[in-house]
């Protein structure tokens, strides 16, 4: 079996990846806040951690696979657009949910075997709260809920590497009169009237954001899986807040056993993000008509651990390079298994860069089944997002139509000087030319390259 080594943010290493359980092995991934359109940089994890999906799909067998993003549809920023716009909470995060699942569909995104939406786990998030107050890890405080960072000093911040004492000097920002630690944070807190809110032992309220995942994690996963994914701008406080909430709460299990983060799509050095408004999203990329398998490949010519930018010269690169291999394979049955260099790439470390440059060689190989099990392997060259490589076909029918009139008129003139311009100039585009009594058909072959048919007649 394929040897997967992972870079686990636990220990700062590139470690041998060994499931608890071969026969199901599980991971967790933090999804979205729904209450807007995901941006570019959103869709960063989510490409990442469906790659690493596929792979797991690939080593184990698909069906030993339990893979589980949630969907955050409680939180303060849903209720301030919700109060802006004045549209029900409901209404917002069902759609923004949905828009979230179409636009990552269309980067080639596998869904999720579950997908748990925050506000069906109340009651489990209820639950573990009253178990962290039983065990002494929480306690309340003006109709609050707070996690107690000091009864769990030793192990809080690991992940990040920091400490609570360093943390609770370096506090600066303004801090709730009601918190024992600057650092306790929130598992439960009240909501007034106008605010999503559940019964609880504590009043009316509504969870902390981080307790969240916790809850969810267990209930899907149970106390100890395998892999916990996110961006690593989620490393600190949110996993830190997770990896305490869980680990006290359920002694018993070791939470997540490999953690992955990965890094940013920046903009001019920053990240990406809607708090900054340098932003884009993933729609408005979609409707300029960059394909989503174009926004994938671009993405996985970078390896998830370093920043990247997103730039259109990138895109038209990868469009062309997409094009000619979707020529290459087309009509073509995938090999019976990904080439084992492209396998090999990807179960280090999800070397994605390193996978394409072997299906580069492939290509130039010329193993047109082999190219594309192995690209399918990175959820490239799937029938699912190739709609729009169909689109050269209706091009070529106005070069086709253009070739037989210039021939036409050759007949009468007896001039063939056009004709033989025009197939030059199609030849050099990679096409090939067939001309019959019934007609004039341009093919494209393996070099084909669309931006070489502009200025053509
Ligand atoms: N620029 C980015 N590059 C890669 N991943 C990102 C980027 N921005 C956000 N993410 C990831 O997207 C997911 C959702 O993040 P979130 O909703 O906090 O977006 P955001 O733009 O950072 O919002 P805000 O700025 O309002 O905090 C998280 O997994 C996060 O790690
Ligand atoms: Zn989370």
């Amino acid at each position: 079996m394929t040897t997967i080594k992972l870079h686990n943010t636990r220990t700062r290493k590139k470690e041998e990846f060994v499931p608890i359980d071969p026969k199901n092995v599980r991971m967790y991934v933090c999804g979205p806040t729904v209450y807007d359109r995901a941006h570019l940089g959103n869709a960063r994890p989510v490409v990442v951690f469906d790659v690493l999906y596929r792979l797991l799909r690939e080593v184990y067998g698909a069906e030993h696979v339990t893979y589980v993003r949630n969907f955050t549809d409680v939180d303060d920023k849903i209720n301030a657009r919700a109060a802006e716009t004045g549209r029900p909470i409901g209404e917002i995060t069902a759609e923004t949910t949905q828009w979230f699942l179409d636009d990552m569909g269309q980067l080639g995104a596998l869904e999720p075997d579950h997908m748990p939406r925050a506000t069906q786990y109340i009651g489990q998030m209820i639950a573990m709260i009253e178990v962290l107050i039983e065990k002494g890890h929480a306690y309340e405080a003006d109709g609050h809920v707070l996690f107690a960072v000091d009864s769990w000093k030793e192990e809080y911040g690991k992940l990040s590497g920091r400490s609570v004492d360093d943390m609770t000097a370096g506090a600066r920002v303004e801090v709730a009169p009601y918190k024992k630690n600057p650092m306790d944070f929130v598992l439960w807190k009240p909501s007034t009237d106008d605010l999503p809110g559940w019964d609880s032992p504590w009043g009316r309220g509504r969870p902390g954001w981080h307790i969240e995942c916790s809850a969810m994690s267990y209930e899907l996963l149970g106390a100890s899986f395998d892999i916990h994914g996110g961006g690593n701008d989620l490393m600190f406080p949110h996993h830190e807040n997770e990896i305490a909430q869980s680990c006290c709460a359920h002694p018993e299990g070791r939470f997540a056993n490999y953690w992955l983060h990965n890094e940013m799509l920046q903009v001019e050095g920053r990240k990406m993000s809607k708090s900054l408004g340098n932003f884009f999203t993933v729609h408005d990329l979609l409707e300029k008509g960059v394909p989503g398998e174009v926004i994938r490949f671009v993405f996985l010519q970078t390896h998830y651990r370093k920043p990247m930018d997103w730039t259109e010269k990138k895109a038209r690169e990868a469009e062309g390079v997409l094009r000619k291999w979707r020529a290459l394979t087309a009509g073509i049955e995938p090999a019976a298994s990904a080439a084992p260099a492209v396998v090999d790439a990807l179960a280090d470390d999800l070397n994605t860069a390193g996978a394409i440059a072997e299906l580069h060689r492939l290509a130039a190989d010329g193993d047109a089944a082999g190219l594309l099990a192995s690209a399918q392997l990175l959820g490239l060259l799937t029938e699912e997002i190739g709609a729009w490589a169909e689109g050269p076909k209706l091009d070529l029918s106005s070069h086709e139509a253009r070739l037989a009139a210039a021939r036409a008129e050759a007949m009468e003139s007896k001039d063939f000087a056009e004709v033989d311009r025009l197939k030059a100039a199609y030849l050099a585009a990679g096409l090939e030319v067939r001309m019959s009594k019934a007609g004039v058909e341009l093919v494209p072959g393996p070099e084909f390259d669309a931006a070489k048919l502009e200025g053509v007649g």
